[in-house]
C-alpha cells in the first residue's frame, strides 16, 4: 500500500493475485472501507493501516469547517471503517489511536487536524515495517538452520505495511544466513497461502512448498516439517490467538507430534480487554466462498454452508508469541500484562 500526495489510498488488489497485479486507488474511506469487506487489502496490520489512511481520506473529504461537526463526522466514519471487519483487533487500535490524536491541541483549526490524522496514519504504517522487523529479528533466533516452516494463510508484507510477520521471521532467518524452506498451507476457502504466501515467497526466491490443508497431518507424521509459525488477528489476555480458520487444527496437530508452535504477532494484535479466546468475534463470511470455486458451483446448489473466517487456538497449544519487545514464552499467561504495559 502507498498514500500518493495526490490525496489517494494506493492498493494492491490482492483478490487478483497471483495472476494480475493490479492497483486499487481509493480517494474517499468508502473505498478503503469495500476494499477491507472485500480482502483486496487484508490481514490485521494491513486493514489497520489501510483505516487509518482511510479515515485520513474520509477527514479530507468531509466539507464542514466548524470543529465540532469536523469531529464528530470523522467518529462516524471510524466506526464505518471499524465495522468493516470484526475479527482483527488491529483495526480498532489503529482508528483508536487516530481518533485520540484529535484531542492533543484544542487550538487547532479543522484543516491541521488533518494534517495530524495523515501524520499518524504515516507514523502507523512506518512504525508497522520497523515492528515487522523486529519480530523478524526475536524470531528468527529460534528458527534453527536448515528448518521446514509451516505456515497458514498469509502473514508477509501483503498483509503488513511490509516485510510481514510470520514470513517476516522467515526472511529475517533467511537474511541471518540461515537455510529455510518453507511449506505453505493452501489456506481454504480464499486460498491465501496458495495465491499470497506462494507468490511473495518465489518473488523472494524462497523455497516455498504448496499443499492442501488436510495434508499438514501427514506431513508431520512423516516428519517433514519442523515447526510451524502463523501470524494472529487478535490474541486475548490469557494468551489464547484468533488466526485464520484452520490454525487451531494445525496447533493440535502440532501438538501430537510435538512440533513448535509459534505465534508472530505485533502488541497491536493483543487486546488485554478480553480475559479469553471465547470473548473474540468471530467473522462469518459469505456461503459462496465455500460453495463456489472462481465463480463456479462446486457443492449442490441450495446446501447449507458455514463459513467461520478465523478459529481461536488455546494458549496451551502456543509454544510461545513472538512480539516486537521480545518472545513471550508460556509463562506469558503473566509476562503478557508486562510486556503490554512496559
Ligand atoms: C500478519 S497477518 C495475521 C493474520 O491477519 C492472518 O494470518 C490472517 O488470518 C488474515 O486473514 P484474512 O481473512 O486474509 O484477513
Amino acid at each position: 500500500m502507498r498514500w500518493l500526495e495526490e490525496g489517494c489510498l494506493e492498493l494492491l488488489d490482492q483478490t487478483k493475485l497471483p495472476l494480475k497485479v493490479t492497483y486499487l486507488k481509493c480517494r474517499d474511506y468508502l473505498d478503503v472501507a469495500a476494499a477491507i469487506k472485500r480482502l483486496a487489502v487484508r490481514g490485521a496490520p494491513a486493514i489497520g493501516t489501510a483505516a487509518a489512511y482511510g479515515l485520513t481520506l474520509g477527514a479530507m473529504n468531509l466539507k464542514t469547517r466548524q470543529k465540532e461537526e469536523f469531529l464528530s463526522g470523522v467518529k462516524a466514519i471510524a466506526s464505518e471503517l471499524s465495522a468493516t471487519r470484526p475479527t482483527a483487533v488491529n483495526l480498532r487500535w489503529a482508528l483508536d489511536r487516530m481518533i485520540k490524536k484529535l484531542h492533543i491541541d484544542d487550538n487547532e483549526d479543522v484543516n491541521s487536524l488533518r494534517t495530524v490524522l495523515l501524520e499518524e496514519a504515516n507514523l502507523i504504517y512506518q512504525e508497522d515495517i520497523e515492528t515487522n522487523r523486529k519480530i523478524g529479528k526475536h524470531g528468527q533466533a529460534l528458527i534453527p538452520n536448515g528448518s521446514r516452516v509451516l505456515t497458514h494463510c498469509n502473514a508477509g508484507a501483503l498483509a503488513t505495511a511490509g516485510y510481514g510477520t510470520a514470513l517476516g521471521v522467515i526472511r529475517a532467518a533467511r537474511e541471518a544466513g540461515k537455510n529455510i524452506s518453507v511449506i505453505a498451507d493452501e489456506t481454504r476457502p480464499l486460498l491465501q497461502g496458495a495465491r499470497l504466501t506462494a507468490w511473495e515467497m518465489l518473488r523472494e526466491h524462497i523455497p516455498v512448498t504448496l499443499i492442501t490443508d488436510n495434508m499438514a497431518g501427514y506431513l508431520m507424521a512423516t516428519q517433514k516439517v519442523d515447526l510451524i509459525i502463523v501470524g494472529a488477528d487478535r490474541i486475548t489476555a490469557n494468551g489464547d490467538v484468533a488466526n485464520k480458520i484452520g490454525t487451531y487444527s494445525l496447533a493440535v496437530l502440532a501438538k501430537a507430534h510435538n512440533l513448535p508452535f509459534y505465534v508472530a504477532a505485533p502488541l497491536s494484535t493483543i487486546d488485554m480487554s478480553l480475559a479469553s479466546g471465547a470473548e473474540i468475534p468471530i467473522e462469518e463470511r459469505d456461503h459462496t466462498e465455500i460453495t463456489h470455486l472462481d465463480g463456479k458451483s462446486v457443492a449442490p446448489p441450495g446446501v447449507k454452508a458455514w463459513n467461520p473466517a478465523f478459529d481461536v487456538t488455546p494458549n496451551h497449544l502456543v509454544t510461545a508469541i513472538i512480539t516486537e519487545r521480545g518472545v513471550i514464552y508460556p509463562a506469558y499467561l503473566d509476562n503478557l500484562d508486562k510486556i503490554i504495559n512496559h
